[in-house]
């Protein structure tokens, strides 16, 4: 390519990512490719007009990749070739990548291998957005959605002779796996020419997307409908698959959007019966009970329906044959760092907060969030920081709880050198001045003493700090964000807390509800599963136990829903949560027997008293006070406590278990 078009096209790029007029008007780029321009210069640094080689990863690790995807691999080359026979001798290349955009198999007209290899499509080529820029492998990941980019639609100059059309690929969670791409170079294709393609490309996708759905469920009840008969068992019909006890455990896009559904979760851990008007006792009958092609009625709209049932090919491997009612694998677990999307959820109020979060992230202005103890006051702070623009920088969390009284100064404002006996002879910046630039996370800020508020006022209204021991103010740029459980405002009427300070600090309340008080809590409590069980392939829950993580009213919020589930997946048999893995008290409170829910703030953890373990046996009474001392020691840190009694936490929550030592209200790190 002649330097001077790659220099116009870099010029252009440049240009549009700017908003500045281009010097050819006719040149029009649709929205998806000028925002993957504007990606590839402000998110993922790349100069279009850069010549560069492709980046090709190494045998062994591309050989991991594959086997990997080995099922899916199966399933796409028998797919690819037929596709490959409805294109070949039109110059195009076939192709499928990993979710990161590495290329794992290929079909290409022997002929035009050369040319496509200098062009960097290759097996092991990493077509991702970040190294390649705009793309139709790496965009489509990007956008997780089928697009085309065509010629100068391409970011880099190098590129612009490929016209490229890739379509993701999900697995039965609704997860990104791969994509499907057909290439070509120096097209003659017109734009409107990809149309064809992309129909193709799309259809072929969604084919291997449904076979990995039948296959990675083919130890599960699958039942297929469809408005039309003729179409039930084909490609465009919807999948569900069942648990036995008939509730839905995973759902392909086409159920989803036939059922008018809002997005896979409102399926999932739902039994069927509230779904289709089929009684359980039917489903339970299995196939052999129905005609092939049978009707039933969607509840929510009273649309007509044809359904077929596949029978497990297997029977699940499960524990006495409990019934499993969630598997983590078919929810999307979500990455640890939560995004304030991640947190908006279904409820109205949390949906509000995330609102007004974002239209303040990148101002100036002070937020203060309350809510209960492990509601994810944190955690809210930590993804408001995120999203604003001091992201790159640092958050530094304070929590005023837990220092003592006398370090909470030093902690905050640093000191000089000498400024006090045992103090570090190089002096020590203090926590508000690690956080300039970024954004300071003042936890429990009710529990700062009142003197210390006074001078967190000054800091905060001067815009300096004073370490001690020195007198020279040094200036700061922080943001701050506070949480307290407390109602500050009871404790300003008491007098416990400066009121100046509050209306300093409360520049936009945040209320996080309680996790019994949130709409969508059920969402949340399968989403938290899904979290903790990530990367353990065969956890599930039966349908029991969900039930009682249901119906439990959770004083100690999302904190203590997430070490229940950790400890019970810790200690469960085969991966399979049952009842029995859950503290007794919580199916006891969550029945619905129960007598009244669990006071709120009312511990959980050591609540078998110690004549209930095994029968009193001394030996065990006495390492279950031993334990229990350890355990008060770290402050319910299991990790801590697992770390001084040189156990793995495994084995201490096992051996929790059996002293039955409840661990609701326990302490671990941040996620
Ligand atoms: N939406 C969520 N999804 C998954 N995990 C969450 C969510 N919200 C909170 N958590 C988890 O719950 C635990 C408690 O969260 P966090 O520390 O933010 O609560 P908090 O309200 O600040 O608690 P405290 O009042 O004790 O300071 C953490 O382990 C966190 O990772």
């Amino acid at each position: 390519m002649a330097d001077s078009t790659a220099i116009a096209h870099a010029e252009g790029v440049f240009r549009t990512v700017h908003g500045l007029p281009n010097i050819d008007r006719q040149l029009r780029h649709e929205a998806p490719i000028t925002q993957s321009w504007t990606r590839c210069v402000n998110d993922h640094r790349l100069d279009p007009s850069k010549l560069h080689a492709p980046t090709v990863i190494g045998s062994a690790d591309l050989k991991d990749r594959q086997t990997q995807h080995e099922d899916l691999l199966q399933i796409a080359v028998a797919e690819m070739d037929s596709l490959y026979d409805q294109i070949s001798g039109s110059g195009h290349a076939l192709l499928m990548t990993d979710a990161s955009g590495v290329i794992l198999c290929e079909r290409v007209d022997p002929t035009l291998r050369k040319m496509f290899r200098s062009a960097g499509i290759l097996i092991g080529a990493d077509w991702s957005e970040n190294r390649e820029g705009t793309n139709g492998v790496g965009t489509c990941i990007a956008e997780n959605r089928p697009v085309t980019v065509h010629r100068a639609d391409h970011f880099r100059a190098r590129h612009i002779g490929l016209s490229c059309t890739g379509a993701p690929i999900r697995d039965p969670g609704g997860s990104l796996v791969a994509v499907l791409d057909v290439s070509s170079i120096s097209s003659h294709d017109t734009r409107a020419g990809r149309t064809h393609t992309m129909a193709l490309v799309n259809l072929s996708a969604n084919f291997i997307e449904k076979c990995l759905f039948l296959r990675r469920q083919r130890n599960h009840t699958i039942l297929r409908f469809h408005s039309r008969p003729e179409l039930v068992n084909l490609l465009y019909d919807g999948a569900l698959a069942l648990s036995q006890d008939g509730t839905v455990i995973a759902a392909d896009d086409t159920a989803v959007r036939l059922l008018g559904a809002n997005g896979r979760l409102n399926l999932l851990g739902r039994p069927l019966a509230e779904i289709f008007d089929v009684r359980p006792e039917d489903l339970l009958a299995g196939s052999r009970n129905h005609p092939a092609i049978w009707p039933l009625r969607d509840l929510r709209r009273g649309r007509r329906y044809f359904v077929s049932l596949r029978e497990p090919q297997r029977e699940p491997a499960r524990d006495g044959g409990a019934k499993p009612a969630l598997e983590p694998a078919m929810l999307q677990p979500r990455k640890n760092a939560l995004s304030l999307d991640d947190l908006a959820g279904e409820d109205p109020q949390m949906l509000r907060n995330v609102h007004n979060a974002r239209r303040i992230a990148d101002s100036m202005v002070s937020v203060l969030i309350q809510g209960p103890t492990g509601s994810g006051k944190e955690v809210f702070a930590r993804a408001l920081h995120r999203a604003s623009s001091r992201a790159q920088r640092n958050f530094v969390a304070v929590n005023c709880a837990a220092i003592p009284e006398t370090l909470i100064e030093s902690e905050l404002f640093g000191y000089k050198s000498g400024a006090f006996t045992g103090a570090h002879k190089d002096g020590m910046r203090g926590k508000v001045l690690q956080a300039s630039g970024g954004t300071l996370f003042l936890d429990e800020v009710g529990d700062m003493p009142l003197l210390l508020q006074t001078r967190l006022l000054r800091v905060l209204e001067d815009n300096e700090v004073v370490p001690l021991g020195s007198e020279k103010p040094i200036k700061v740029d922080i943001r701050v964000i506070s949480a307290s459980h407390r109602n500050l405002r009871e404790m300003i009427a008491k007098g416990q807390f400066r009121e100046d300070l509050y209306y300093r600090l409360n520049g936009i309340k945040i209320e996080l509800p309680a996790l019994a008080e949130r709409a969508d809590r059920n969402r949340l409590i399968r989403e938290v599963f899904a979290i903790e069980a990530a990367g353990e392939a065969h956890a599930a829950v039966e349908a029991k136990a969900l039930q009682c993580l249901l119906n439990y009213q959770w004083p100690g919020n999302v904190r203590e829903l997430r070490n229940v589930i950790r400890a019970a997946l810790a200690i469960c048999e085969g991966g399979l949560v049952t009842r029995l893995d859950l503290p007794r008290e919580l199916c006891e409170a969550a029945s619905p027997a129960a007598a009244a829910p669990a006071a709120p703030g009312a511990p959980l953890a050591n609540m078998a008293t110690p004549a209930e373990t095994s029968a009193g046996n001394p030996l065990e009474v006495a390492e279950r006070e031993a334990l229990l001392a350890v355990i008060d020691a770290n402050r319910w840190n299991m990790r801590l406590t697992a770390q001084q009694l040189g156990m793995s936490r495994n084995t201490l929550y096992r051996r929790l278990k059996r002293l039955r030592i409840g661990v609701g209200l326990e302490r671990v790190d941040q996620i």
